[in-house]
């Protein structure tokens, strides 16, 4: 039973072609859907494919004048499938008559397919005369030529052993006929196409009836589209004139007269060539004709093509586009997002076949409707020398931030400053935490600071007696979570930068100094462990030297830093820290509308369970009260029930207050605003937008995963990728994960997450790995034993993880497998070549005499050398004789016989050099 569906390379195999040529054929045919090997090619385009492709010269006999047109066979053969064709080519009575006949026979053979099949039966014979010798000396310009008019008589295989021994080469140089003789009916098929090809000869002669329409073209022409087809029809015009009817229907702006001005002007080119013959005089005329109908017929292969083209170019006059296309013209060309691949085909007037290709170099995978990002548009723009002008849609959230940046402040109050510690891992944040917590004054009266809400207030009393709050937001220190501390660094007043005396500045230390330098957050440096002996005068010079190269001068040598020496183990500082903390505070005049709707930051999002999808939020902005609708990133809801930071149950909570709310639908990310609003309809409809953005962004990528299109992308370029699907407890280890990994790889590897979310991890997940090729990283999450024995079936690796340095470890091991690793040589002998020995059947050996070192014969390559220059390097050593004995090894200043493998350009004074390749595994540092 014949397979339903063949892949375009199947195809190409079955054929012996490439699949590119079988790609490229069917695109100038404008079939659609083949767009690469993997594509799909249904049954009867197969039977056509292999029409075209069939080596009998099929296309030839198309048509007569067509011969140019479609494959050229001799090129798209891939070499291995030469023999095949050989054995088929003793035949060339049947090439010749094609190619003998062709021009004659359309003009005559008109009308229906029957009267074809007479012609064919008479062409036959005629046609060896003529042809059959000049193809086989084409093929085989061998003595052996005269031997093949008899060879198609008889197939080949009868020759038998004898004939093998006796005549070798002999099949060989039969080369050039096909299987038409084999297949005698795909003569008939000369018929029909042959007709087609007559019929653009009798509209060859101009009839001039009047010249063009002006230059505003037809006289129906005034509307915007119909100007662009007046330009069109003033071409026409040129060569034909109205007659045809351009210059009049040209001009119209209705849809079918548009379609039809569009079809013609996919004619206009050639017509306008052979319109400037025309005026030149009318002995010209036939030449034009003659010419044009050349042209037309190089791009030709037939009827239905050029139907299937009409079509095509139909369907795109009815968009409206084809008609004045950017991409003709140039210049600029507006787009709002979310820009879409038809979308901009449709604004720029370039071929979504085109746009997807592009993008496909650029490494993204994506289809007609995928949603790609402005600059990727632009990119594709560019290529086309059109400016494009992204009108940036304006989200709901942006207009519903937009009215609270709007809005009149109802109680505008000073508010405390939010306050982050920043620094480098084991530099003390923690404790200096923990010590600031332990001077909280309100810790004894209503109960202890939890630290799980990621932000807690800290009330402490001042000098003065007055009471201070300062909020901290509590983000890690490790150079992994870079994004989170970025995120924590654009959500705060004040940095406190965290430098151990005994250690000084430190790569993450200088990071943070950047990150609150970019979020224009004043830092001040705690400089830390100050109750340790190497906190020495000199060290903490060295220090504040350091810290000043940073652009952190100290207010003790005159800058602006202010630089508080503590002590987390021992308290020293922490009042005086929490004061300047305060009077910063102060200088920065924090205020914030105590009244009012709430706004603030998602510090933190999980899936509880029994509650739900909580976030824990700092609000920034106006109060927030239990029942009221709030939308944040994708999730919106009703708030159930809110817990502050010393986990008590509040009912309402104003500005700088740290919560964990529940009764969202989704968990938002960690960074998400939120914002309260007047209705749940109004939340839902910002979350529903997001979730749509969201979605067309997953659809972009989600093309990337599919199995078909991994072997594409793999094909395309150099990039190996490590693909991986995220799971973990909490947004924020995914974040933090998601900018690890991604960071991760070089110019040859890279990690790239397909997918990433809060949860365990499910059959989707493991479905999603499996056809992508991706592996499955759990952070603090498991999967279930039935998720489990799915991903074994498919042989997807699942690797869970509680540290996230084993985790790291573990990809950056990974991906410093797939690195090509390094390549080293070391040098274990010379050999001179005194004479080169030709042996039948054997081939050049080389009688040597080693000149240092050993010549080895196995776990050596060797290099051949002439003249200083490397005539070819990477071989093996077939042979290394010692007089008539195989050896292991030759010795300097002994004489031996070398065969270098596959090599026998070797000449007298040839050096060879002898040679051990060690490869050694690069790592990523
Ligand atoms: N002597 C001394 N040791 C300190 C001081 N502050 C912290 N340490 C010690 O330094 C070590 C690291 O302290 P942490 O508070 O965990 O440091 P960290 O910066 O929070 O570390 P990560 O959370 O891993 O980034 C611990 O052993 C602390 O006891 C200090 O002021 N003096």
């Amino acid at each position: 039973m014949p397979p339903k569906n063949l892949r375009v390379h199947q195809l190409a195999k079955e054929l012996g072609v490439n699949s590119k040529v079988i790609v490229a054929k069917c695109e100038a045919e404008g079939v659609p859907g083949i767009t690469n090997h993997m594509s799909v090619v249904k049954l009867g385009l197969a039977a056509t494919v292999r029409e075209w492709f069939s080596g009998d010269g099929a296309d030839a006999e198309h048509n007569a004048v067509e011969t140019a047109a479609p494959v050229d066979l001799e090129k798209v053969r891939k070499p291995a499938k030469r023999k095949a064709a050989k054995k088929k080519t003793e035949e060339p009575v049947e090439e010749a008559p094609v190619a003998v006949e062709e021009k004659p026979v359309p003009k005559k053979k008109r009308p229906t397919r029957k009267p074809v099949e007479p012609i064919v039966e008479l062409e036959a014979p005629e046609a060896p005369a003529e042809e059959a010798p000049a193809e086989v000396e084409a093929a085989a310009p061998a003595p052996e030529a005269p031997a093949e008019p008899e060879a198609p008589v008889e197939p080949p295989k009868p020759a038998g052993p004898a004939g093998v021994q006796n005549v070798p080469d002999r099949p060989d140089v039969v080369k050039p006929a096909g299987e038409q003789l084999e297949t005698p009916k795909k003569a008939k098929l000369s018929g029909p196409k042959v007709i087609r090809v007559e019929k653009p000869e009798p509209d060859a002669a101009p009839r001039p009836r009047r010249t063009g329409g002006g230059p505003g073209g037809g006289p129906r022409g005034g509307r915007d589209s119909g100007g662009g087809m007046g330009g069109q029809v003033e071409g026409i015009s040129r060569s034909r004139g109205p007659v045809r009817g351009g210059g009049v229907r040209g001009g119209g702006g209705g849809g079918g007269d548009e379609q039809r001005g569009n079809k013609r002007r996919g004619m206009n080119t050639r017509r306008g060539r052979s319109a400037d013959a025309l005026l030149t005089g009318p002995t010209q005329l036939s030449k034009a004709d003659a010419d044009e109908l050349d042209a037309r017929l190089k791009g030709s292969t037939g009827y239905m093509k050029q139907r299937r083209r009409d079509l095509r170019n139909k369907g795109t006059a009815a968009t409206g586009f084809q008609a004045q296309t950017a991409v003709q013209t140039g210049g600029k060309v507006e787009i709002e997002e979310p820009i879409t691949i038809k979308g901009l085909s449709s604004a720029t007037g370039i071929k979504t076949a085109q746009i997807i290709k592009f993008l496909f170099k650029q490494g993204v995978m994506a289809t007609v409707n995928s949603a790609i990002g402005t600059e990727a548009a632009m990119e594709v723009a560019m290529e086309y020398d059109i400016e494009l002008e992204v009108k940036e849609l304006e989200t709901a959230e942006e207009k519903v931030e937009k009215q609270f940046a709007e809005r009149e402040k109802v109680d505008e109050q000073p508010r405390p400053p939010v306050v982050t510690v920043l620094g480098h891992v084991d530099h003390g944040k923690t404790s200096l935490l923990d010590r600031i917590r332990q001077a909280d004054v309100a810790a004894h009266e209503d109960g202890g600071i939890t630290q799980h809400v990621g932000a807690y207030r800290v009330s402490v009393e001042g000098n003065d007696g007055a009471k201070k709050t300062v909020v901290f937001l509590d983000t890690p220190g490790h150079e992994a979570f870079s994004t989170m501390r970025a995120r924590g660094a654009r959500m705060t007043d004040l940095v406190v930068l965290v430098v151990a005396a005994d250690d000084g500045v430190m790569p993450t230390t200088i990071e943070a100094i950047a990150h609150a330098k970019a979020a224009e957050v004043p830092i001040i440096v705690a400089l830390n462990k100050i109750d340790t002996p190497q906190a020495t005068d000199e060290n903490i010079r060295k220090i504040y030297g350091q810290l000043a190269e940073h652009g952190l001068n100290p207010t003790d040598w005159g800058g602006e830093t202010e630089i508080i020496k503590t002590s987390a183990t021992e308290g020293t500082g922490i009042t005086e820290l929490l004061e300047i903390l305060d009077y910063q505070a102060e200088l920065l005049e924090l205020t914030a509308d105590y009244g009012g709707p709430a706004r603030g930051t998602v510090i933190e999002a999980e899936m509880q369970t029994g509650r739900g999808s909580v976030a824990r939020v700092l609000v920034q902005d106006g109060q927030v009260k239990v029942g009221d609708f709030i939308v944040s990133g994708r999730a919106f809801g009703r708030v159930r029930d809110m817990i502050n930071d010393r986990d008590q149950s509040v009912a309402d909570a104003g500005p700088a207050t740290p919560l964990e709310l529940s009764g969202i639908d989704l968990v938002p990310d960690a960074g998400d605003k939120f914002f309260v609003t007047d209705s749940l309809k109004r939340a839902e409809e910002v979350a529903l937008q997001y979730r749509e953005t969201e979605r067309q962004q997953t659809l972009a990528s989600k093309t990337k995963v599919t199995l078909d299109n991994f072997a594409d992308a793999v094909a395309a370029g150099n990039i190996k990728d490590l693909r991986v699907v995220i799971k973990a407890d909490v947004q924020g280890s995914i974040e933090t994960l998601t900018s690890s990994l991604e960071k991760m790889g070089n110019d040859e590897v890279t990690v790239k997450v397909l997918h990433s979310a809060v949860g365990g991890i499910t059959e989707g997940d493991v479905l999603l790995a499996d056809a992508s090729d991706a592996i499955i990283l759990g952070f603090h999450v498991t999967a279930t034993p039935a998720v489990r024995e799915i991903a074994d079936e498919r042989k997807v690796d699942i690797r869970t993880y509680r540290v996230i340095y084993d985790l790291t470890d573990d990809v950056k091991k990974g991906l410093e497998g797939m690195l090509t690793p390094d390549r080293s040589e070391e040098e274990v002998g010379q050999a001179e070549v005194k004479e080169v020995f030709r042996i039948g059947g054997v081939g050049a050996v080389a009688g040597c005499l080693i000149t240092e070192g050993t010549a080895l014969k196995d776990d050596v390559k060797v290099r051949v050398s002439r003249d200083g220059v490397v005539v070819t390097d990477d071989r093996d050593v077939e042979s290394l004789r010692r007089v008539k004995d195989e050896v292991k090894r030759v010795q300097a200043g002994t004489e031996c016989g070398v065969r270098v493998a596959n090599f026998d350009d070797l000449k007298s004074g040839d050096v060879l050099i002898f040679y051990k390749v060690i490869e050694v595994q690069r790592t990523l540092d």
